[in-house]
């Protein structure tokens, strides 16, 4: 059975104005540790998708295994668990607290379960950050760092629970070409070591072309 099973999925949102029907029976899998892109225009619902994976949402019908766990309907408690357990997310726009350092934020998604963690997680956070070349960094907060810098340290923090999978979302959208070259490599070298199984949204042809493969979506957004 494949790590990340999609079948018959279909996704709309429900507007004032009717239904908006993004995704259509869309069906595919994934093998672990593969690479993926996700790539088609705009608004033909990427990050909707990645959102279903990552049990941010629900499809309207279809399934989703993931480890062989379905996630397609969770309840919130358990999408939570799952989050927590099995993913980590890299948006384009970094999401960091602004008031806390980036160590904080590296240790905020596990802070809550601090004392049932069989590990020490400021040491876990110090390490990531070593390892994305933030180890002089630490104690800064994002206002301090640049963009590059707060998407380490967002990578540190995706990779805080050693997630099974990494969703990312444009990771390098917001970021120079070199910046955002130096980024994907971060990333893509943090997921070998890892053995992660990675799934990126991107509008870029030069990393769909670096992937193991390449899932691309067309627009059939349909107003109903
Ligand atoms: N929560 C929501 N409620 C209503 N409509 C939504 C919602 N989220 C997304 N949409 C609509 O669904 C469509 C798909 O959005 P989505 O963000 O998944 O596309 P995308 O392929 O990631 O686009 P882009 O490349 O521009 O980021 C768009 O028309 C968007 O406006």
């Amino acid at each position: 059975m494949a790590f990340i099973q999609v079948e018959h999925v279909s996704k709309s949102y429900k507007l004032p104005t009717g239904n908006l029907s993004i995704l259509h029976d869309l069906s595919f899998e994934i093998e672990a540790g593969e690479f993926v892109t996700i790539t088609g225009p705009s608004g033909c619902g990427k990050t909707t998708l990645l959102a279903l994976l990552g049990a941010l949402d629900q499809p309207d019908s279809g399934t989703i295994l993931v480890d062989g766990h379905s996630v397609h309907a969770l309840g919130a408690v358990r999408a939570a668990d799952y989050r927590r357990e099995t993913i980590g997310f890299v948006f384009q726009l970094f999401y960091l607290l602004p008031n806390l350092s980036a160590l904080e934020n590296v240790m905020a998604p596990l802070l809550p379960y601090r004392r049932m963690l069989g590990f020490d997680l400021r040491k876990r956070a110090q390490e990531l950050l070593e390892q994305v070349g933030l180890a002089s960094r630490m104690g800064h907060t994002p206002a301090r760092l640049s963009g590059g810098e707060q998407q380490r340290v967002a990578i540190a923090r995706a990779l805080i629970n050693q997630p099974k999978v990494l969703l990312a979302d444009e990771p390098t959208g917001n970021l120079d070409p070199e910046t955002g070259r130096e980024i994907l490599e971060l990333l893509r070298e943090q997921q070998r070591q890892g053995k992660q199984t990675l799934v990126m949204v991107t509008h870029d042809h030069e990393i769909a072309d670096i992937a193991d493969r390449t899932l691309s979506l067309l627009k059939l957004v349909k107003a109903e």
